[in-house]
């Protein structure tokens, strides 16, 4: 499987290469346009060896190296002259950043820096392709200089000889086990003893240590986490993807499989003529339109704050962390909840390898871990919003993507409920403000009784947690709309393809409206009559998007090869392909399986021996 990943992965690099070269070398904006042709993903299901080469460290060597460095080892990065990963995690640490144990020692005798990983759980552990498939990698360690700490830095470390393969002395490094997917990725362990690297191996465009050993502090230290908020940006793009991808697979099946007359005496019906169903699929349908909208927002906000960082104007690293943040953990849940509830819309034919759900799902899940597991993320975002609100005390202006905040803090009550798409939004936007001032109100108390702002985050994590889920929905929420109702070039749309997004929108609001309806109604009095009335919308607005289902999965046009799937084939002979991927099984080669005789057979004999004798 391993060398499969490898081999499909370097011809998807040499597609990537060809496409930088063409379009605009370097840059950042050529992923989703690679990744809109999910070759990259059909073709290794078990997972891209070389993404992290190709999204951590040639980005780091560029971003985080000098021009020097980048000349050194960025240039010969970017051709794929060299494969590195990204490593930070260790087998101890993978959150807590200023826990990380590897230590790089400064000897200004040599100008050199001795890496270490000093314990077992120092090691590190699980950067992808370390175990089998790099050559180098971006090795993240505390700097130590006269036994001083000073902070994170990051190296540029050669792990095998280049022509054998060999991992160098003092290296130890291997592949860390089977996962539950993406197990040709070969995440990997290294463990480096005395390692020594040149001075000018340390990545010191933002922060530098001079050959006397003097340490020039970066201007601003958030920015040497850049390159995991880029992979943020794409995780949102590529969990959207995997979501649209089962949609595809679940919606094809749904209106192939007829099961169970709804009328008495009518034929078995399609099975997305099924209402229970139709609230299955459809939503997971605009679920993925709605984040892959929200995700192309992020990358163009992504490219904009790169080039000013570049420019060393770090005045939007904030909101585009907090984005980055926000988009990724919402993205990862909400595709990887979708995803299993539309293998489950599939009945059991769902629970098949041949379906293909299984593996999305596993493709997809990992991405509410790494880059920063979930749950700590939303309580950066809380963090954030704290900070905010602070400043909205203060009469402040906000960052623009937390405008809304502001509004909402003026209103005194919310105003009359009209149930338009403008109040669904605003009462999302109101209730995420309403649970930001609760969460802060409780988050100020602690600190103003003294506790640190750690543990003040910690004793209100889960108010933290709510305010930014909440955040999250108003952003994406808000942003879909804009693209609907506001776009610039909404005039260019038919109008039958304006009102096909229209419902979209109206079942976007909707379910995000009875999703947290315990949060609105926190804040906001809506009778059960208006409640109703929702309900009403929600069924009919299913209705109306039922004969557009197939056509908007069909538009997001992945082919066979890249769903992978006897049950959401184009051509929709799905119980044709399900019985050949059967046939295909290993056991179904021999009539009579060998366990029979080697086990089967003494033990039924074994069991009726006994039952004779025992009527002796
Ligand atoms: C061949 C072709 C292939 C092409 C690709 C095609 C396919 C594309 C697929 C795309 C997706 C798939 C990718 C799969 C690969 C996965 C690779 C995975 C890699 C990793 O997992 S790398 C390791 C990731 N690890 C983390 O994210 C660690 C998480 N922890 C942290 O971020 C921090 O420790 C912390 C933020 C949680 C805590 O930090 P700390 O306690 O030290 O301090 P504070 O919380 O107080 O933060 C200090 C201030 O810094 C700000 N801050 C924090 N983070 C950032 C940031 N990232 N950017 C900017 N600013 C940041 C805080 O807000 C604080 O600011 P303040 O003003 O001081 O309050
Ligand atoms: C498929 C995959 C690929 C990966 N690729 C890479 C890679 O290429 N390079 C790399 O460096 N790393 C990589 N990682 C590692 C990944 O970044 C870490 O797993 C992630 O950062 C979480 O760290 P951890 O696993 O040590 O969990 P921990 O940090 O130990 O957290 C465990 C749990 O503790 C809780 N927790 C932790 N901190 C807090 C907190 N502050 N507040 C509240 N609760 C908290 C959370 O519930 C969390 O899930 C990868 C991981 C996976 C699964």
């Amino acid at each position: 499987m391993a060398s499969m990943s490898v081999k499909h992965a370097i011809a998807a690099a040499k597609k990537l290469r060809s496409l930088q070269e063409r379009f605009n070398p370097g840059g950042s904006d050529i992923y989703p346009a690679l990744m809109g042709d999910e070759a990259i993903t059909a073709l290794i299901p078990s997972g891209n060896p070389l993404s992290v080469h190709i999204l951590m460290f040639t980005r780091a060597l560029r971003e985080q190296g000098t021009d020097e460095q980048y000349e050194k080892f960025g240039r010969r990065a970017d051709n794929n002259e060299i494969i590195g990963t990204f490593a930070q995690t260790e087998l101890g640490h993978g959150t807590y950043l200023r826990g990380l144990e590897a230590r790089a020692d400064y000897d200004r005798g040599t100008e050199e820096f001795v890496l270490n990983t000093p314990k077992l759980s120092s090691y590190k552990w699980w950067p992808g392709g370390l175990g089998q498939t790099c050559n180098y990698c971006i090795f993240v360690a505390q700097l130590y200089i006269d036994n001083e700490a000073k902070g994170m830095a990051m190296f540029v470390v050669q792990i095998r000889d280049e022509e054998t393969h060999m991992p160098l002395p003092g290296v130890h490094v291997g592949e860390i086990g089977k996962k539950m997917g993406l197990n040709g990725v070969n995440n990997g362990f290294l463990g480096l003893k005395d390692y020594r690297v040149p001075r000018l191996n340390m990545l010191m465009r933002h922060q530098q240590v001079l050959p006397d050993g003097r340490f020039v502090k970066s201007p601003v230290s958030q920015v040497s986490y850049f390159p995991m908020v880029f992979v943020r940006c794409m995780v949102a793009r590529q969990n959207s993807n995997y979501l649209a991808q089962a949609a595809t697979i679940a919606t094809r099946y749904s209106v192939i499989r007829r099961q169970s007359p709804i009328e008495e005496g009518q034929p078995e019906p399609k099975i997305l003529e099924h209402l229970t169903q139709q609230m299955k699929v459809i939503p997971e349908i605009v679920t993925a339109v709605v984040y892959r909208l929200a995700a192309a927002n992020l990358q163009n906000m992504y490219n904009e704050t790169a080039e000013a960082v570049y420019r060393k104007d770090f005045s939007r690293l904030p909101e585009l962390h907090a984005l980055a943040c926000i988009l990724k953990v919402a993205t990862s849940y909400d595709s990887t909840y979708g995803i299993e509830r539309l293998r489950q819309a599939c009945g059991g034919h769902g629970y098949l390898t041949a379906g293909n759900l299984g593996n999305i799902f596993a493709m997809a899940a990992p991405a509410c871990t790494y880059e920063g597991e979930n749950s700590v993320l939303y309580l950066q975002v809380g963090k954030i919003l704290m900070k905010n609100w602070s400043q909205v005390l203060a009469g402040r202006e906000l960052m623009p993507s937390m405008a809304y905040i502001s509004e909402c803090s003026k209103m005194t009550s919310f105003p009359q409920w009209t149930g338009s798409w403008e109040c669904l939004l605003k009462a999302i936007q109101y209730a995420c403000v309403g649970s930001i001032r609760l969460a802060f109100q409780s988050y100020n108390a602690r600190v103003q009784s003294a506790q640190s702002q750690t543990a003040a985050v910690n004793y209100s994590g889960l108010e933290l947690t709510k305010a930014a889920e909440l955040h999250g929905r108003s952003y994406v929420a808000g942003n879909f709309y804009q693209q609907i109702v506001n776009s610039p070039n909404k005039h260019q749309r038919s109008p039958q393809f304006q009102k096909v997004l229209e419902n979209m929108l109206e079942l976007h609001l909707i379910q995000i409206f009875f999703r947290h309806l315990g949060d609105i109604l926190r804040f906001i009095r809506i009778t059960e009559d208006e409640i109703s009335a929702l309900q009403r919308r929600l069924e009919e607005v299913l209705k109306e998007l039922r004969p557009d289902a197939v056509a908007i999965t069909d538009a997001f046009d992945f082919n066979d090869k890249i769903l992978s799937s006897a049950l959401g084939c184009y051509d929709g002979n799905v119980y044709e392909r399900l019985f050949e991927a059967a046939l295909k099984h290993p056991l179904n080669r021999k009539s009579v399986p060998d366990f029979f005789e080697a086990h089967l057979k003494p033990f039924m004999k074994e069991n009726a021996d006994n039952a004779k004798k025992s009527k002796l």
